[in-house]
């Protein structure tokens, strides 16, 4: 069901479906943009071949590999292609995160995103929900 969040032990006992991991990677930073704007953390996301933004990962054959092994795998085949930096401060009209979150995203790595800065604690909910109401705004605006 789209939007349900499922644990993991379920969703590997359910049949028929392909199983993929992904992962956020991110640290803490003191750099500062422009000299001035505190970026506080960097986070990865990536460009993925179909221009959709993603996390780093894959598929994986949880009946042949742990989920950790396959994530690795994925890892090894990717890391180093498209990585983004995640803008998390934000900018005059709407620049950095609430951007970045206008773009279009694969599956639910848009809300992913979201719910790992929130429980992560790397911004807090009042800076999530300005940045995601003007990501809407600016959307609304550039879409055809
Ligand atoms: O970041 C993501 N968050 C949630 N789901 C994602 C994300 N990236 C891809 N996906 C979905 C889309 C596909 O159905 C599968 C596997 O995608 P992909 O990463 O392209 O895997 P392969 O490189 O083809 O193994 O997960």
């Amino acid at each position: 069901m789209a939007g349900q969040e499922i644990s993991k032990d379920e969703s590997l006992s359910r049949k028929g479906y392909r199983h993929a991991c992904h992962i956020m990677i991110y640290a803490d930073t003191d750099a500062k943009l422009f000299g001035k704007i505190p970026i506080k953390h960097i986070v990865l996301m990536q460009m993925r071949f179909d221009g959709l933004l993603g996390f780093p990962g894959g598929f994986v054959k949880p009946a042949e590999e742990s989920l950790e092994a396959g994530l690795s795998r994925e890892l090894w085949e990717e890391m180093g292609d498209g990585n983004v930096r995640v803008p998390l401060y934000c900018l005059k009209r709407g620049r950095g995160l609430s951007a970045f979150l206008s773009n279009s995203f694969i599956s639910n790595a848009r809300s992913q995103l979201i719910a790992a800065l929130r429980v992560l604690g790397l911004l807090t909910q009042d800076e999530l929900d300005a940045a995601v109401a003007k990501a809407e705004m600016m959307r609304k605006t550039t879409a055809h």
